[in-house]
């Protein structure tokens, strides 16, 4: 048997196009011979970092991607609708704790289900839902949804305002970076000891390729 690839998944909540490529590779993440590795990462920092600006500048970017995530929200079968004041959102609410939670539910749990089930609950609320994520209670409503326990919580609820949960997000975001992210997600590929950096949700086809695997379209099930 030929061991498994690792792909890094680097994205944000507050990242639409982020919640498509995370759906994505989790329903491939058994289909494909792959070591799939949650990087919870923090866009401001990666857009300060890299000296991007955020396309919501440009208004005519606002209003393509506007209708770009309304045909793509089909296309995956990802159920997004837009906050009432998407700018409100990401830029003055933000993700910053949401994101530090993550990185301590991942901590916490040194794997990937907890994770996985708590960055969907994050995405639903922030981009379905149009409920907060920055309130430790918005917090834990999500980590109730996704089915941990009273006391995990409590522990999390502790956990994820520690300096060392805050160097975590940090160097994660750091990482991406030296990948060389202006955006997120960001899908860093292990192939031959090289690693092979995908920006977008729409780059499958050409990872898909790159890793030998075989692209299905966005619902490989359907
Ligand atoms: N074409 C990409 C776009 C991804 C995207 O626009 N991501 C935003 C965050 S939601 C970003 O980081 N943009 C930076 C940029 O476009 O320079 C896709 O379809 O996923």
């Amino acid at each position: 048997m030929t061991s498994k690839k690792v792909v890094e998944l680097f994205y944000d909540v507050a990242s639409p196009y982020s919640w498509l490529g995370f759906e994505v590779i989790c329903r491939y993440k058994n289909m494909w011979n792959i070591d799939l590795k949650f990087r919870p990462a923090f866009l401001g920092a990666v857009m300060k970092g890299s000296g991007n600006k955020s396309p919501t500048m440009v208004q005519k970017k606002v209003l393509y991607m506007d209708k770009d995530l309304n045909r793509l929200r089909d296309y995956f079968n990802v159920p997004m609708q837009h906050p009432a004041d998407p700018i409100g959102v990401i830029f003055k609410k933000g993700s910053l704790s949401a994101m530090r939670f993550l990185t301590a539910v991942q901590e916490r749990e040194g794997g990937n289900t907890k994770a996985e089930q708590v960055s969907r609950e994050l995405f639903l609320r922030i981009w379905n839902e149009d409920k907060d994520i920055t309130e430790p209670g918005s917090l834990s409503e999500a980590a109730v949804k996704a089915g941990l326990s009273e006391s995990e919580i409590k522990e999390l609820l502790e956990l994820y305002t520690s300096p060392k949960m805050k160097d975590k997000l940090r160097s994660t975001t750091q990482d991406a970076l030296d990948y060389g992210a202006f955006g997120l997600p960001l899908l860093v590929c292990h192939v031959n000891s090289k690693a092979e950096v995908f920006f977008g949700s729409d780059r499958f086809e050409l990872m898909a390729h790159c890793i030998g695997e075989k692209w299905l379209g966005p619902q490989p099930e359907k």
